[in-house]
């Protein structure tokens, strides 16, 4: 299974570029701890670079090459990319689960998700210009008007290291597809994937400087394409923390963010469930990638009447998760990806236990891997609403318990929270669970079911979870036009302008006054 790791350098302008520093970060396996290669460390001196790249792409042949063609040409290279990334699966997983810990299967399904999604946003490219020149219908007949949806322009695109090609495509393919340049900053944790991607888009041809990829520190590379006044959009995904910095710096120049921040998402188990399903969904929501998803469903919120039996069940399905080397056969639970998200994680564990928790399961590494960054699945109970594991993000393979006797209990604790990501209620009572969703304050709500995620549904948070939506047709890459015409020119009643403009402010305002919950149920549960 020995893999031999690229030796890349940043891609720029179409081209590979070694950085103007000249410096590179470790690549660290972290299921070894070994240093397996190393990726280029992009500064500021390359974000200038590439942003140029990126605004003369935009600019070639007055547009009409990229921007303003039409998207049957976008989709073409799109499909392309998907094609390549197909062919090269098995190789794209393997660097994928070396680089950050998961297991392989896993990270074959991220590679189908990736293509699949570049498939989609594909079709989406096809469709727009179908779509443009919308016409809106006004209150007065003399005037006409109608919605272009443009390309915002330069995007920067700052993304995690959980899902690292697929969180990369999430935001690529609609960013190329609305007819934007991009520059893609992957995260210094994992980026091997997406410097993968650099040398698809050159083998497809992808027009030079349309997607630039940046791999580097946050602070080094992040910070000033976040700050850079040529740079037209930042969409991030990541912690609270820095998506609050992304948004700062973005401030000085009003520029738009979309921010896909931390969770701490809770599941509410009824007491009419079928206990093994209900709890391999519960397993499944939080150690799925070692609860290292942003709507990981880490605080269970489970009935007093079968709490007691489905924790026991619980436990005794965690023990047959297979921890090992990702590229173990049958391995369900790989390492953390750091060094630091794996002392993040232990120290999570040993405050709860000083605030008075119990650790029921895991708690600790396993005892079979004495190297590589492991971290047992872990049940905490005894929990109160002050702790920290109840409140934090802890972004590893951690569940917190507490019980409820009713339905208003049950959406009180759920509630009780500054994230709103994701939430996941399951009950037989189709009834209740629709209720129950209705009243999740969340972005993301799964129904009989925890995780499962389409890129065909937006995708997104409330609250300190971020703002803005990602996949589905809120692709967030398109400005909006509105045209309005007059048919003949007159002159200007007061009336007349007044009442246009009246009608005008009432769309602005519904437009911005929703927030959306999408809704994912399992059918057969
Ligand atoms: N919501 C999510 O999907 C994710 C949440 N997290 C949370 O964040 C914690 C820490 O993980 P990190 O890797 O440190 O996340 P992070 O939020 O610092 O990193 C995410 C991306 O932001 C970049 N970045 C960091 N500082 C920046 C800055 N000042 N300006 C611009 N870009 C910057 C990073 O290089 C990376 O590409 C985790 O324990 C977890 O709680 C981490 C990754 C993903
Ligand atoms: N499948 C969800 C990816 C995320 O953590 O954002
Ligand atoms: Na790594």
């Amino acid at each position: 299974m020995a893999i031999q790791i690229p030796t890349r350098l940043l891609f720029i302008d179409g081209e590979w570029r070694e950085p103007v520093l000249k410096k590179r970060i470790p690549i660290i396996n972290p299921a070894s701890e070994e240093i397996i290669g190393s990726v280029p460390a992009a500064t500021a001196e390359d974000v200038e670079l590439a942003v140029e790249a990126a605004r003369r792409a935009l600019a070639r042949n007055k547009g009409r090459d990229w921007a303003s063609a039409s998207g049957a040409v976008r989709a073409k290279y799109l499909r392309a990319i998907a094609a390549k990334i197909t062919e090269r699966k098995s190789e794209l997983a393997k660097l994928e689960a070396i680089d950050c810990g998961k297991p392989l299967d896993e990270a074959a399904w991220d590679v189908d998700d990736v293509a699949g999604c570049f498939e989609y946003y594909a079709d989406l490219a096809e469709g727009l210009d179908a779509q443009q020149k919308a016409s809106i219908s006004l209150p007065m007949e003399q005037f006409k008007s109608h919605v272009l949806k443009e390309p915002i322009g330069v995007v920067g695109l700052i993304t995690p290291w959980n899902y690292p090609l697929l969180m990369a495509t999430w935001k690529v393919a609609p960013a190329l597809a609305a007819g934007c340049a991009a520059i893609l900053k992957p995260s210094e944790l994992a980026s091997v994937t997406c410097l993968e991607l650099a040398a698809v888009c050159r083998e497809v041809g992808l027009p030079p400087g349309v997607l630039n990829i940046l791999t580097g520190l946050g602070h080094e590379a992040g910070a000033p394409l976040a700050s850079h006044p040529h740079v037209d959009k930042i969409a991030f995904t990541g912690s609270t923390i820095t998506g609050s910095k992304i948004m700062t710096a973005a401030a000085q120049l009003v520029k738009p963010v979309s921010l896909e921040l931390g969770g701490k998402s809770p599941i509410v188990v009824f007491d009419d469930v079928d206990i093994d399903k209900a709890a391999e969904w519960t397993a499944f929501g939080v150690f799925w990638t070692n609860g290292q998803i942003c709507s990981a469903t880490s605080r269970l919120i489970i009935h007093e009447n079968i709490a007691a039996e489905f924790l026991d069940r619980l436990v005794k399905w965690i023990k047959n998760i297979k921890i090992s080397d990702p590229l173990e056969e049958g391995c369900r639970l790989g390492p953390v990806v750091s060094g630091g998200q794996y002392e993040k994680i232990l120290k999570c564990i040993s405050t709860a236990k000083s605030e008075g928790a119990t650790v029921l399961s895991g708690g600790a590494r396993p005892e079979h891997l004495k190297k590589g960054f492991f971290v047992e699945p872990t049940i905490i109970t005894d929990v109160t609403t002050s702790m920290q594991i109840w409140r934090e993000e802890v972004f590893g393979p951690v569940l917190c318990v507490k019980t409820f006797s009713s339905e208003d209990e049950a959406l009180e604790l759920a509630n009780d929270t500054h994230y709103g990501l994701g939430a996941a209620v399951i009950s037989k009572d189709l009834e209740r669970c629709e209720r129950v969703s209705k009243a999740l304050q969340a972005g993301i709500v799964w129904i009989n079911c925890s995780q499962p995620c389409f890129c065909q549904a937006p995708w997104g948070g409330n609250k300190r979870s971020g703002f803005g939506r990602e996949l589905g047709k809120w692709y967030g890459f398109l400005g909006i036009v509105t045209s309005i015409q007059r048919d003949v020119i007159v002159a200007v009643s007061l009336l007349s302008v007044a009442s246009f403009s009246s009608s005008l402010g009432l769309l602005i305002e519904i437009d911005i006054a929703f927030t959306w919950s999408l809704v994912i149920q399992e059918i057969d549960l």
